[in-house]
């Protein structure tokens, strides 16, 4: 396939990737937003190299590079076709690096043009994340890199990555913005953009708007490669007030509650912003129909879920009779991949929702789709399901089923529709979520593959085992 280089300098173009491909190929599966886990890497392919800062008289260099990870098992079904995952990555070169910087190696060089240097995970390092701020800030274009922005950024906010687990990485500038930089990149609309543009269209409170963001064409393709938006001073996560107040012995349905308001004033402000649609028969069997193709991909991924197929199964046929039988559901885009951690409420006890991206792992053209807003809702349910079985004590089933209440009470209060009116399409919604757990626990988090396996044995019944 050919692929474009944006800007092939000597050192920042393949030469670059020549050199520190052997570097790449042990630093990169190890990190927490590689998607292709458990799969051999056997080689990178450049699809875009743009050089920020040149190596010069040793000092930094600064290279922002877009590669493809070559995994010749990535598809089962079409291995030779799979082209394998596009990455964003921000390298920087030194001579040595300083003690601050030790987590960010990647490693040192001994070929090519920059033999004798050190490469690193430049995020971490000042000078590149100002040097992206500032792009930003003057709506620059480099090489094939577009940066744009909706306000005006200050010059002077000081900028520190954030530390925590995430699928992506995210820097905070002066407690003003967060940028969050995708690492796995996919060509097209990227919902992380699309949504909070929408949102911020329609004056959604719930959702902090997009002040800037930052692209890359190649090929032609547009690719979102990151956006800055405001920074929720002193927030915490809901996954961390949650296990906080389950540690304490505390009941968390009043939070749940407004948390589910916040999730309809978001699915209204969505339902106003983008189309909808009413899916009938051959829409909902086909839905039903993606689910039981996941489960039994999952079932084949993880053997532990083996015994539950059946009952889990029961789930997906009684929507498919629902649907055969004429019933009709209305569809609307939505967050995607709901749950605790992307809920940040602010000090004053204001709910803001996050992370617009949808399950990474399924085609962006799958995530752009409309919904039922009840998928949300299941992912959050499942979430406190998942707080009362990660607190450390025992499981806390009653405090879940009370937040699991609260909060549907609570988003019928602002949509006027309760969920749990749907009971057919929520257990279907909740078991195909508690299946993408299983697979996505599997394959990041092996210590956390009971909490959603409990799930699945309580949605598949009595009987399945
Ligand atoms: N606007 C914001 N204000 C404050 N903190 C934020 C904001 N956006 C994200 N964060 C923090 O950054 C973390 C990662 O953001 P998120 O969008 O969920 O990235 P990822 O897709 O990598 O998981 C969140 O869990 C949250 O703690
Ligand atoms: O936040 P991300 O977009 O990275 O979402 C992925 O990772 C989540 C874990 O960080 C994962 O969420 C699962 O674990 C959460 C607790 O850590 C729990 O609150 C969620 O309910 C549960 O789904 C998410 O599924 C995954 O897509």
């Amino acid at each position: 396939m050919p692929e474009a280089v944006t800007r092939s300098v000597t050192v920042g173009g393949p030469g670059l990737l020549a050199s520190v491909e052997p570097l790449l190929r042990e630093w990169m599966p190890r990190q927490r937003w590689f998607a292709g886990k458990g799969r051999p890497v056997t080689g990178f392919s450049l699809v875009a190299a743009t050089e920020l800062l040149p190596v010069v008289d040793g000092k930094l260099g600064l290279y922002h590079l877009l590669v493809r990870a070559q995994q010749p098992s990535a598809n089962v079904s079409g291995a030779a076709s799979h082209p394998g995952d596009c990455y964003q990555l921000l390298i920087g070169v030194r001579e040595a690096l300083p003690p601050r910087l030790a987590p960010a190696l990647i490693g040192h060089v001994h070929e090519g043009p920059l033999a004798g240097r050190t490469v690193y995970e430049a995020l971490y390092d000042t000078r590149p994340a100002e040097v992206i701020l500032e792009a930003l800030r003057t709506q620059a274009r480099i090489g094939g890199l577009r940066f744009e922005r909706r306000e005006e950024i200050r010059p002077d906010l000081v900028p520190r990555l954030v530390t925590a687990e995430q699928s992506n990485s995210s820097v905070v500038y002066g407690d003003t913005f967060i940028l969050k930089l995708l690492r796995r990149v996919v060509p097209g609309v990227n919902p992380d953009l699309e949504l909070p543009l929408a949102l911020a269209r329609e004056g959604c409170p719930r959702v902090p708007p997009p002040t800037a963001w930052m692209t890359a064409q190649v090929d032609g393709e547009p690719y979102v490669l990151g956006v800055l938006q405001p920074f929720v001073q002193g927030a915490s996560d809901g996954w961390e007030l949650a296990l906080r107040e389950l540690a304490k012995g505390e009941d968390f349905s009043a939070e749940a509650r407004a948390l589910g308001r916040a999730t309809a004033e978001v699915h209204t402000a969505l339902a106003r912003a983008l189309p909808t649609a009413t899916l009938g028969h051959t829409q909902m069997q086909s839905m039903a129909a993606g689910m039981t193709e996941r489960l039994e991909a999952a079932a084949q991924a993880v053997p532990a879920l083996g015994p539950y197929v059946p009952g889990l199964h029961s789930a997906f046929e009684a929507l498919a009779d629902l649907a055969a039988e004429g019933h009709t559901w209305t569809a609307q885009r939505i967050h995607g991949d709901l749950h605790l951690g992307q809920c940040l409420r602010s000090p004053s006890g204001e709910w803001w929702l996050i992370d617009f991206e949808g399950e990474p792992a399924k085609p962006l053209a799958e995530r752009r789709m409309a919904q039922p807003v009840v998928r949300d809702v299941a992912g959050m349910l499942r979430s406190f399901d998942y707080a009362a079985h990660s607190a450390g004590g025992p499981p806390a089933p009653e405090w879940a089923a009370a937040c699991r209440a609260a909060y549907c009470t609570g988003y019928a209060e602002v949509s006027g529709v309760d969920p749990r009116t749907d009971p057919v399409l929520l257990r279907a919604c909740e078991t195909d979520k508690a299946i993408y757990e299983v697979v996505y626990e599997a394959r990041h988090r092996p210590d956390w593959l009971p909490v959603p396996l409990s799930a699945v044995r309580r949605l598949a019944g009595p009987d399945s085992v």
